[in-house]
């Protein structure tokens, strides 16, 4: 190295070894580090051998600062930042909390005007020092039964028309009126964001027109029930529990669900209601089959082990499905829902447990977060025959290439050595939909090997500032489901050239992915490709390039790929297509793309469709609907156009030539 760089080396080397550097400053040098050896690597001053070897020991040493979990000597820094915005976010698995105190009760305007009414009336019939006040949404059934309530015995007074023991009529339960008196209005503004159910316990005898009823129960939601209207003329039925119900499903269900925990019922009878009951048993069931997304991680884990050996006949057989978190179960409008972020309470339990459940499968791994780890493998793609080389129409040389590249060396890896050790990276590119992402699919149904199919963006935009972290875990836990094939769509949102105004972030994330590149590059016994799909080429920055060896140009679809497609299409629908129209069809298509042949077929297919008389069109039935005829294409020809331009065409071969393996 020069020897600027050597003397800057020397100091970050006394730095990191001194001690006295935080976590960050040692991170920060060691990033430096590998920066530095890729720079001399790049300017020839550094062996390719030497350059690899320092990498990998470097980026080890980086790597065990950024992960360890010990605060004095690791970052560990994992979506701290995010955690802590999370953590003072309320959502709708955590526990209600009021922000109600009792003084405020008190202090609200519609409390002070009823007060102040009842006082003008000489009737108050309470201190406000003797109002008991529950919240959070404990209902008792007076105070017999040892509820949150106390009711005093002079309240507890005969059920009138329906008391405790017999349910409210319906109108009181299960609607808000909506035109209250503006006392009980204030009651429901007041409460707005109150908890699920306030209830106020006066001590003092009864009979006022404040406090008249022995208690007012309220879900907290402005709509107020017909006799809490009814309570400030001092009726009989004051003496029965008042419902304020809410326009508020799920603040409904909090309501019920509340009850149903307490195991008391301040309206027994009301209490066996339907909503009640459908509720219990709908939260049973979803939490019997319910599993969190950890022990769905852990049994996925598991299966993935036992069917490992398998691989090779279960990909014929299995059908490709894409894992994303949380996809394996429904989220109906009645499942539980769970937050992604842990909860206080739950924080505490999860460090207890974090030995025993979140252990990492592979030693390798042990060192990455499980949140992370999982994030990964949700992104595996299961194997399957939806996509087999012949689906993919053209191509000959691109398909010829992957299958020597991906295919061969993964069935005899014996004689794919040394020299003959296929690269370990590969580009494809070619103007929009021409099939790269079909090639994509198609190598995780035929190669084999574990699949990872990750997008730029799951990497870029879902944890800010901890792609670095991802791409690390990825190649880590590649390594440890070999052979595999990590792909990326549209790879030039990742790998675009670098530049001076860019995030510091996405630039960390292309310097770990080209480190990560290189270590998976070197290392003979690593069986992990990567194969990159774009319609950008021009925009990947230049050492991504040379990291991604082989280079195929995926280019439009020619004449005899055009007619392969449009049979493959139309062979599964009733048409009558001679050879000649075909033909037409075919010549007729020049500039098209493999996406834009495909919407050709499926116009076309509309043209039967488009013929029943609009009478006919309830009552036909599918034999009776006419084949797809040469006509359908011509109409269909109209509308449908080429989406790739000549000119863009030009830049493709351009960088073809300068830059693409094709012949
Ligand atoms: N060679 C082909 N053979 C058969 N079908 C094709 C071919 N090329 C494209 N198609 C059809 O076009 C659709 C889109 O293809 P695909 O998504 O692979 O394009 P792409 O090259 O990845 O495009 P983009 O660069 O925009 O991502 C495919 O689902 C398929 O129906
Ligand atoms: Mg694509």
């Amino acid at each position: 190295m020069s020897r600027a760089h050597l003397d800057e080396w020397q100091r970050r080397s006394f730095d990191i070894s001194s001690g006295s550097c935080t976590p960050e400053q040692t991170a920060d040098a060691y990033r430096a580090h590998i920066l530095s050896i890729q720079y001399a690597w790049a300017s020839a001053e550094l062996s390719p051998a030497g350059a690899a070897s320092l990498l990998r020991t470097y980026s080890e040493r980086y790597a065990t600062v950024l992960d360890s979990d010990d605060p004095r000597t690791g970052l560990n820094n994992y979506a701290e930042s995010a955690l802590h915005l999370a953590r003072n976010q309320k959502n709708h698995s955590d526990k209600w909390e009021s922000s109600l105190t009792f003084e405020n009760v008190l202090n609200l305007t519609c409390v002070q005007k009823m007060m102040q009414a009842g006082s003008e009336s000489g009737t108050l019939p309470v201190d406000p020092a003797d109002v008991n006040i529950t919240v959070g949404g404990e209902v008792g059934e007076g105070g017999e039964k040892g509820s949150a309530l106390s009711v005093p015995p002079e309240l507890k007074r005969e059920p009138l028309a329906h008391g405790p023991s017999a349910p409210p009529p319906r109108a009181e339960m299960g609607r808000g009126i909506s035109n209250p008196l503006s006392g009980a209005a204030e009651w429901g503004r007041g409460l707005e964001g109150a908890p699920p159910c306030l209830t106020l316990a006066p001590k003092a005898p009864m009979g006022s027109p404040m406090f008249g009823h022995n208690y007012i129960s309220s879900t907290g939601n402005a709509s107020v029930s017909q006799s809490s209207v009814s309570c400030t003329s001092g009726s009989n039925v004051h003496n029965q529990p008042v419902f304020f119900s809410s326009t508020n499903p799920s603040k409904r269900k909090n309501f019920y669900s509340s009850r149903s925990e307490s195991n008391r019922s301040s309206f027994p009878s009301q209490g066996e209601r339907e909503p009640r009951g459908r509720g219990q048993r709908g939260e049973e069931g979803v939490s019997a089959n319910f599993r969190t997304a950890r022990e769905q991680f852990i049994v996925d884990q598991q299966k993935k082990h036992s069917h490992q050996g398998q691989r090779g006949s279960a990909a014929n057989i299995a059908t490709i499905t894409k894992k994303c978190l949380g996809a394996s179960r429904s989220r109906g409008a009645s499942s539980k829902f769970v937050s992604p972020m842990p909860r206080q309470e739950e924080e505490s339990y999860s460090k207890d447990n974090k030995q025993q459940d979140t252990q990492p499968v592979d030693e390798r791994l042990k060192n990455f977060e499980p949140k992370i780890i999982e994030l990964i493998m949700s992104e595996i793609m299961d194997h399957g025959p939806p996509v087999a080389w012949d689906d993919i129409a053209g191509l000959e040389f691109a398909k010829a290439t992957i299958k020597e590249i991906v295919v061969w060396p993964m069935l005899r890896p014996d004689i794919f050595t040394g020299l003959r050790g296929p690269p370990k990276g590969i580009l494809l590119f070619g103007p929009p939909g021409t099939g790269k992402t079909l090639i994509g699919k198609c190598i995780a149904c035929q190669s084999g090997a574990t699949f990872f199919s990750i997008s730029a963006s799951s990497l870029t935009s879902k944890w800010v500032g901890e792609g670095e972290k991802m791409v690390r875990a990825l190649f880590a836990i590649a390594r440890c489901h070999q052979p595999a094939v990590i792909f990326i769509d549209e790879i030039d949102s990742l790998l675009s050239q670098r530049t001076d105004g860019e995030h510091d972030s996405s630039r960390r994330i292309k310097t770990e992915f080209l480190v990560q590149l290189d270590g998976a590059a070197t290392s003979a016994e690593d069986r992990i490709l990567v194969v990159g799909a774009t319609n950008r080429p021009q925009e990947i920055d230049e050492a991504a390039r040379r990291r991604l060896a082989k280079r195929l140009y995926i280019p439009l679809p020619e004449a005899e790929a055009r007619r392969q497609i449009v049979t493959n299409l139309i062979f599964r629908e009733k048409s009558q297509l001679g050879a000649d129209e075909m033909e037409q069809v075919v010549q007729g298509t020049g500039g098209f793309s493999g996406a834009d042949m495909t919407q050709l077929c499926r116009e076309a297919a509309l043209g039967p469709i488009r013929s029943i008389r609009l009478s006919d069109i309830a009552t036909i039935t599918p034999e009776q609907v006419r084949p797809i005829l040469y006509t359908d294409f011509q109409e269909a020809l109209k509308t449908v156009r080429p989406s790739v331009s000549s000119k863009d065409l030009e830049l493709y071969e351009e960088w073809n030539k300068t830059f693409g393996c094709g012949r």
